[in-house]
């Protein structure tokens, strides 16, 4: 087997790599670690492009979106009470449940109500839909003009990650939303002739004429095989006979 060379390996452009980290002196403490994180994210961010966007401006190498899920009708019944509170489209006021508060001290009960803030914020009431638009229907423009986009969730156990990614069979999640829009986009560009055979994983070769005839007439010797293999194994449950006719 041929082995790819050194040349072959797609080289990935990180920013991460590029930053030029600081040099600590001092032991570190949490507090470091968090203005140092802010700092790697702010610089990452800053350095993309920020023009002809719609939905996430100003938009950065990072987004962080936070869906909230909405109470289900057996949590209403339950009494529920709320802790998130939407401030505006970017930030929320995180609130402990009242039932905690009596469990605590005067010095974390003011400790209780904390204020975040993210690329955009989705109330309970979003739509599947709404939330693909505003999310990752851009980031998907952007790998249709070739950049590399990743989108993943992130949450607790039934937060609504499946939800949220794959959605259901009537209201179906960003996932399907994006093959939806990736072949709607490429199908008019679809290359129709049959002369391009796969080799190893990522590359490919132009047939010539002859070559196209070949790979045909061996494609529907293999289709036959296969059809006669389905024959015998609805008729005859020898396994080794199988195996034979799948080997010849
Ligand atoms: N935005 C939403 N609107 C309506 N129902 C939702 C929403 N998000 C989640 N749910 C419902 O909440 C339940 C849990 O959601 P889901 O299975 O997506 O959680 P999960 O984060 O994938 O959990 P796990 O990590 O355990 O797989 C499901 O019944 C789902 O239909």
């Amino acid at each position: 087997m041929e082995q790819n060379s050194d040349e072959d390996k797609l080289s990935r452009p990180s920013y991460v790599d590029c930053m030029e980290l600081p040099e600590r002196t001092e032991a570190v403490n949490v507090e470091d670690i968090k203005t140092d994180l802010s700092d790697e994210f702010r610089s990452a961010s800053s350095s993309s492009d920020t023009s002809g966007r719609s939905s996430l401006e100003p938009r950065g190498h990072i987004q962080v979106c936070l869906r909230i899920k909405p109470f289900t009708a057996r949590e209403r019944a339950n009494g529920s009470q709320g802790c998130v509170s939407l401030e505006d489209s970017t930030s929320i006021i995180l609130k402990s449940p009242k039932s905690s508060l009596g469990r605590m001290s005067d010095k974390t009960l003011g400790q209780t109500t904390q204020k975040f803030t993210f690329s955009r914020v989705f109330g309970p009431e979003a739509t599947q839909e709404e939330f693909f638009e505003g999310t990752v229907k851009q980031p998907v423009k952007e790998f249709l003009e070739g950049c590399n986009c990743l989108v993943f969730t992130y949450g607790v156990t039934n937060a609504g990650k499946t939800y949220t990614f794959q959605g259901t069979e009537d209201d179906v999640g960003i996932l399907p939303r994006t093959m939806d829009m990736l072949f709607k986009t490429v199908g008019g560009r679809l290359y129709t002739k049959m002369d391009l055979k796969p080799i190893r994983w990522r590359d490919y070769v132009k047939l010539t004429n002859d070559k196209v005839r070949e790979e045909i007439a061996l494609k529907n010797s293999l289709l036959r095989l296969t059809k006669e293999v389905d024959h015998h194994n609805s008729t005859n449950d020898n396994p080794q006979l199988i195996l034979r006719y799948v080997l010849y």
